[in-house]
């Protein structure tokens, strides 16, 4: 590898990157021919330097939280040529450079990027964005937007907001529908994993494997609230909350969603589609930069 970009969102996590630039850009200088750093002033500029640059480098270090990494590969995915990906994970959650085992301390992450261990990945896709962590509707979606409005608690609001949404939950009528499973009736929440990490927690998938070519399904009935509260308050759910009757659990590599009222789909922490959805996975579809990672 001979060059290589950052795009950074300075202002990710409040600022915490932004004193590193100097040194992370004198340590991959010393082992890359070409080095180039891109700082992001707004939503919309890390695609735009992904487009300008992706034909003419070998590695693109995506270096800010879930936002900015989400944008960033959904840029980086659709291209024919695909540069090699890695993260200097810089926000509140991190979800997937956690899958790949990478430091949450931003220079030990740039430690690791150096060691240059490549691994191929799946990549999730529905209709028209790329996922690297989770697809969901239902309670995820509503307890997402819930805590964005009590974000200044802090992790006391997590489970506050949980609390309340659970609470008021609205279950919908769900129509799933793959080669391995089909399913007709009421949900309160519906989980497409592919990587194991949904926002900061290891709950729903602890066990999904980036390298499987396999989508994890969770699919949770509206009988099941307590059972999504000991889930998340578990941390790491065992295998036991798999065995409880209001959910099922499958995987497959293809499946499409329609639900009764529509549902808001929450795709990696990104809010932006509504059901119906096809969702498919992208076998090892792109090259990331690993940390302590085995499948
Ligand atoms: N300089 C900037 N100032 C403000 N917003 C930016 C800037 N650059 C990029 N953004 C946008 O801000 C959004 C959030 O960024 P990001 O996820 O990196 O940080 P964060 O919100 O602090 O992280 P987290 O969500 O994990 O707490 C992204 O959608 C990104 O496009």
């Amino acid at each position: 590898m001979k060059s290589v970009s950052v795009i950074m969102n300075p202002s990710a996590g409040n600022n915490k990157l932004k004193n590193d630039i100097h040194i992370i850009k004198q340590k991959l200088s010393q082992k890359y021919e070409s080095v180039d750093i891109y700082l992001t002033k707004e939503p919309g500029d890390g695609a735009n330097y992904v487009r300008k640059i992706a034909n003419n480098v070998d590695l693109i270090i995506g270096a800010g939280g879930d936002g900015t990494i989400y944008e960033l590969i959904n840029a980086i995915c659709g291209l024919e040529k695909r540069p090699a990906f890695a993260i200097i994970p810089g926000g509140t959650c991190n979800d997937f450079s956690r899958a790949v085992g990478m430091s949450q301390k931003p220079l030990e992450a740039l430690e690791q990027i150096l060691d240059e261990h490549q691994e191929k990945v799946d990549v999730g896709y529905t209709d028209h964005q790329y996922f690297l962590n989770f697809w969901g509707i239902g309670l995820i979606t509503q307890v997402s937007e819930n805590l964005e409005s009590d974000k200044k608690l802090g992790r006391l609001s997590y489970y506050i907001s949980t609390m309340q949404t659970i609470n008021n939950a609205e279950s919908f009528h769900l129509k799933l529908a793959s080669k391995e499973r089909d399913y007709d009736g009421k949900a309160v929440m519906v989980i497409v994993g592919n990587g194991p990490f949904t926002g900061g927690l290891q709950a729903f998938f602890p066990n999904c494997n980036l390298q499987d070519g396999l989508l994890d399904v969770l699919i949770l009935k509206d009988t099941s609230l307590p059972t999504f509260w000991s889930i998340l308050r578990s941390s790491v759910a065992s295998e036991d909350l798999f065995n409880k009757e209001e959910i099922i659990h499958f995987q497959t590599n293809e499946l499409t969603i329609e639900c009764e009222p529509e549902q808001k789909i929450d795709c990696d922490g990104e809010r932006n589609e509504s059901t119906p959805a096809h969702i498919k996975i992208l076998p090892q579809h792109l090259t990331v930069m690993v940390g302590d990672f085995s499948n």
